[in-house]
């Protein structure tokens, strides 16, 4: 694995989503109430047909389309009331020539029902005759069997994370305990002599721990979490001891800081030095993140990201996201929107750059203000909506450009 050769973005994301499908991870059941935002983790299948049987969508009168075929206004047909169904009773009437039935909303059709009446189009004359004024067309105002779903369709394919609107579904069909992925259990290793945490005195020179509070941020977000956080000096053997320590603990371990080849960058050494380890990618064609190491050590992942915080969001959204989503057999797209870039933006030599954005809305157009500033800006961040994507190929984009601005976050203008 050479480091000054490194691969492109589109390499490292198959590596890291082929890594993630030979991961095995781990289901539990949840009750219902408890299922928003999880990840399905098998195919639901409709028990019942849903509606389970034809049923009228408004207040009115079943009729045949040939008995009111001439109906109008001024011409009502008059049609014989032979029942009147009642929500939740089993209908077993079947409607012949000239008769109707009144249902309410929801109500079972009689049999033979080809269209419901609004009650607002008919009268009625006596208790045995109803005069209805305009024609149906076939299947008006009528929800058959099995419409919204039939027997044996899937509802909510596996992989699918859960919405508000799912739990509906879920309701809808009876179902109270959701099989789901259990909850990808990370560990954040921050290292760096230099670094502090929050409650620490802070002497000149020091920097504070920035990464594992907005990577764990990110991680619950998504849905996942963070079991264990720890800053470690730039030494082998303590980075490696908390390796060690979280290895049991973790689906996914993620080191901050020391990727990258300086004299006191040890994570690529630590986990090379575990007997059952591998490193599949150390350097990706990408600014911010060239020095991200994808690693495993018995089995689980192990992230080398680069300290300088821009760079290791940037990369936990596009690779460490990529392999939480695989794992759970989850695909996601990140949602782009076209934007007019209001200042020129320039590519990294031979990197697939990630300039960050923030957007405003002009008129009937967004418009993208770059925000220019080094991987070490926390503020970059912060500020942005999104990143625009400059190929490698491209040397810039000018101003008044329209591009795609792939979103970071809930837009707050
Ligand atoms: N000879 C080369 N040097 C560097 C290269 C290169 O290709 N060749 N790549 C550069 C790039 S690009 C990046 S990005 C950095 C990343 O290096 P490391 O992962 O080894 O990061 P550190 O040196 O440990 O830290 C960089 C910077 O970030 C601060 N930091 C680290 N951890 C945290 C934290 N948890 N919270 C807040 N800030 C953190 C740290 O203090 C440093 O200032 O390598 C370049 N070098
Ligand atoms: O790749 Mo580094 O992340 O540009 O600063």
């Amino acid at each position: 694995m050479d480091f000054f050769n490194a691969i492109s973005v589109k390499e490292a994301l198959q590596i890291i989503t082929k890594l993630a499908n030979d991961y095995k991870m781990d289901t539990e059941v949840v009750s219902l109430v408890d299922a928003i935002d999880r990840i399905v983790a098998m195919n639901y299948r409709a028990p019942v047909n849903l509606p389970q049987f034809n049923r009228s969508t408004v207040d009115g009168y079943a009729v045949m389309i040939q008995d009111v075929v001439d109906a109008s206004e001024t011409s009502p047909m008059p049609l014989k009331l032979v029942h009147e169904v009642i929500m939740g009773e089993v209908v077993t009437d079947v409607l012949k020539e000239g008769q109707t039935a009144y249902v309410p909303t929801g109500g079972m059709l009689p049999e033979k029902t080809e269209g419901m009446v609004m009650i607002e189009y008919t009268k009625q004359l006596d208790e045995e005759t109803i005069l209805i004024k305009k024609p149906v067309q076939e299947g008006e105002n009528i929800s058959y069997t099995g419409d919204d779903l039939s027997l044996g369709e899937v509802y909510i394919k596996a992989g699918k994370r859960i919405t508000a609107y799912d739990l509906g579904l879920f309701a809808s069909m009876g179902v109270g305990q959701i099989e789901v992925y259990k909850k990808p259990v990370f560990s954040i290793i921050s290292t760096g002599d230099e670094i502090i945490g929050i409650d620490e005195e802070q002497s000149f020179g020091q920097i504070r721990e920035i990464n594992s509070y907005a990577l764990g941020g990110l991680i619950k977000q998504l849905g996942g979490e963070v079991n264990k956080r720890k800053i470690v000096k730039d030494d082998f053997g303590k980075i490696r001891s908390a390796l060690e320590e979280t290895l049991v603990l973790s689906d996914i371990i993620l080191v901050s800081g020391g990727s990258s080849v300086g004299k006191k960058d040890y994570t690529r050494q630590v986990i090379e030095s575990f007997d059952n380890s591998q490193i599949w990618v150390h350097g990706i064609a990408i600014k911010p993140g060239r020095p991200t190491i994808f690693g495993q050590v018995e089995g689980k992942l192990v992230v080398g990201l680069p300290g300088h915080p821009a760079s290791a969001l940037v990369t936990f959204s596009l690779f460490v996201k990529r392999y939480f989503l695989t794992i759970q057999k989850s695909r996601q797209e990140v949602v782009h929107i076209k934007a007019m870039l209001t200042g020129d933006v320039y590519a990294a030599q031979g990197r697939e750059t990630y300039q960050m954005v923030r957007l405003s809305r002009k008129a009937d157009i967004w418009e993208a203000l770059p925000l220019y500033g080094k991987s070490g800006m926390m503020t970059l961040l912060a500020k942005a909506s999104g990143y625009i994507k400059i190929p490698f190929e491209k040397e810039k984009f000018e101003k008044g450009t329209f591009v795609d601005v792939y979103l970071l976050k809930d837009l707050t203008l």
